[in-house]
């Protein structure tokens, strides 16, 4: 899914954001990217969507090797990315309906089906109700719901989220934690980059802490329990495995 070795980013200026970051991620995860400010998690995710090329090392995601891609094939993967943002990037002036179906319209699907799927995203983060309603006439909380179910409306293969709770309330925070572990039930790989420690103990999953540009730690998949307990449960751990390949 993302396969990450001695990954290097550098800003002009020459800010060195990223230095040496070897990471797999395996699909079906669901990774908390942490660590303090300028540690370089929006980098990491902004190299990830394809949005920054990387100064040095390799980079593949969902199976196309980031820092040789054509154009296109680097859309074709922005395309299975769904991204929320830490300032929402809705479209002011437009209703919550609309900022959520243009997903959907710039995927090409129309007609009935995409006025479905809207509702049903709109209604999964529990705004059915205020649907035709112009976003920036929402509050916080609102409208960072219908940044996730923007996101979310694709069904992306994976799923990746800058500070996706900050500045929302606890209660907001949890609820907005809940569709991203749900995203990752349906099937999604799921990123997120948060200083929000509340967040991460309600989700669970793997925590991978940055520091100055380098990984300085990693608490690994957890162990799916069935699996792992069933006699001949097959995996483990679902985590890739390294490759000797640095
Ligand atoms: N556009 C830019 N130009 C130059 N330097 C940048 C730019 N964006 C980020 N940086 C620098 O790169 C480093 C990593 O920044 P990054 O935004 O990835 O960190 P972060 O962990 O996401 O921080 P935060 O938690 O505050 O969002 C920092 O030193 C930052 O100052």
């Amino acid at each position: 899914m993302i396969r990450a070795r001695a990954l290097r980013a550098v800003y002009p200026g020459g800010v060195v954001a990223l230095d040496g970051v070897d990471l797999d991620v395996a699909p079906g995860e669901l990774v908390f990217l942490t660590g303090r400010s300028g540690a370089g998690k929006t980098t990491l995710l902004r190299l990830l969507l394809g949005a920054a090329v990387p100064a040095a090392g390799s980079l593949t995601v969902l199976g196309v090797d980031m820092t040789r891609a054509a154009p296109e094939d680097v859309q074709r993967v922005r395309r299975r990315i769904g991204m929320v943002f830490q300032e929402f990037r809705l479209f002011r002036g437009r209703s919550a309906y609309d900022n959520v179906a243009i997903a959907l319209r710039v995927a090409g699907v129309g007609g009935a089906e995409l006025r479905r799927r809207t509702l049903e995203a709109l209604a999964a983060v529990g705004l059915a109700d205020l649907a035709g309603r112009r976003v920036e006439t929402l509050s916080w909380g609102q409208q960072q719901r219908v940044a996730v179910a923007r996101a979310l409306v694709r069904r992306p293969a994976l799923v990746l989220a800058d500070e996706p709770t900050g500045n929302l309330d606890a209660e907001t925070a949890g609820a907005v934690v809940d569709l991203l572990a749900a995203a990752r039930q349906a099937g999604a790989t799921v990123l997120v980059a948060t200083h929000d420690r509340g967040a991460i103990e309600r989700a669970g999953g793997r925590i991978v802490q940055l520091e100055g540009g380098r990984i300085v730690a990693d608490t690994g998949a957890p162990a799916p329990a069935a699996a792992a307990l069933e006699p001949g449960g097959g995996t483990a751990s679902r985590r890739e495995g390294p490759d000797g390949a640095r």
